[in-house]
């Protein structure tokens, strides 16, 4: 991987880690890497048009920022035609993947990882038109996710998030969402709390969300949490810190590839953190669609 892009989102979490840059591009060039290149996002959806304007002349894209940056990234490659690898350099708050693969965060070791050019093909979920590398999400989770003011979340970091979860719970909790779900010719309706679709088993932080999940084996995740007593969904939340949750009888978990979701509520459908439309939505998956760069 000679030609690397380094696509940074300057204003992802505490914008510590974006200090690192200089070094890192400093350690490539030391060590043979002559063309590399810096680019900052200056808005929303700058990530995704950088990757794929920019797919045909470089092999690897670092993307340096939060679960949003990583995201635009990954579609900006699944949209192009050479699909350059991805590196991540996770810069936001819950760095769901980047965690998942124990990326290192010493600019050192991650410049080592980076040269060390070892190579993991990954599966890419697809939600409607769009590309998700680690979740798809509707009701009460991504709601509490969006409730976080992004000043509250650069001072507070992930505690923001619970913090924020706490208040909306008892709020959320009366408001269930109609959903019908088809998957292998079988059809349901429920009330639901949320519905969670995995990639990896590290969700909103949560390390065992999805403990049975993979990210090579073709498949996705699917939670369903239902509209149950909130003794159930206390006990779901406990169990959810060790993974032990999967059992529960107010909730689903399945392992699927192609699957739709639809609802006669307006309900926003959460990509990798970020806002990716409304139901109805169809699923499927890009069996390890992705290059990816991993320790070794
Ligand atoms: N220069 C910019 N100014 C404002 N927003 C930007 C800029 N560059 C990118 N964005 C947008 O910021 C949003 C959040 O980015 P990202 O997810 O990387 O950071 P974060 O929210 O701090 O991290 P996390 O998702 O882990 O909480 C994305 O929608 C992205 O498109």
């Amino acid at each position: 991987m000679e030609k690397i892009q380094i696509i940074c989102n300057p204003n992802a979490g505490r914008q510590i880690v974006q200090k690192n840059i200089p070094k890192l591009v400093d350690c490539l060039k030391k060590n043979g890497k002559k063309d590399v290149d810096v680019v900052y996002t200056m808005e929303h959806l700058h990530a995704k048009k950088l990757a794929i304007e920019n797919s045909d002349r470089y092999d690897l894209m670092i993307a340096v920022g939060g679960d949003g940056t990583v995201n635009e990234v990954v579609n900006g490659i699944m949209e192009s035609d050479t699909k350059p690898a991805l590196a991540i350099y996770p810069a936001g708050t819950v760095n769901d993947f980047g965690n998942y693969l124990k990326i290192p965060r010493p600019i050192d070791d991650f410049s080592q990882m980076i040269l060390g050019e070892n190579i993991m093909k990954v599966d890419v979920g697809r939600g409607g038109e769009r590309y998700f590398l680690n979740v798809a999400a509707a009701g009460l989770l991504p709601e509490v996710a969006h409730k976080v003011s992004s000043e509250a979340k650069t001072v507070m970091g992930k505690f923001a998030y619970y913090i924020e979860g706490i208040r909306e719970f008892s709020k959320q909790m009366f408001k269930p969402i109609k959903i019908r779900f088809q998957t292998n010719g079988y059809e349901e309706e429920k009330e639901i709390l949320f519905f969670i679709i995995a990639n990896s088993p590290s969700v909103g932080g949560f390390k065992y969300m999805a403990p049975q999940a993979k990210i090579d084996d073709g498949q996705l995740d699917l939670l369903i949490v239902e509209h149950a007593h909130l003794k159930d969904i206390a006990t779901i939340f406990l169990k959810v810190l060790t993974g032990g949750h999967a059992n529960h009888p107010a909730l689903r978990y399945l392992q699927v590839q192609d699957f739709s979701i639809h609802s006669d509520d307006a309900v926003d459908l959460d990509l990798d953190g970020e806002l990716g439309g409304q139901l109805p939505s169809s699923f499927t998956v890009v069996k390890q669609g992705l290059d990816i760069v991993i320790p070794k």
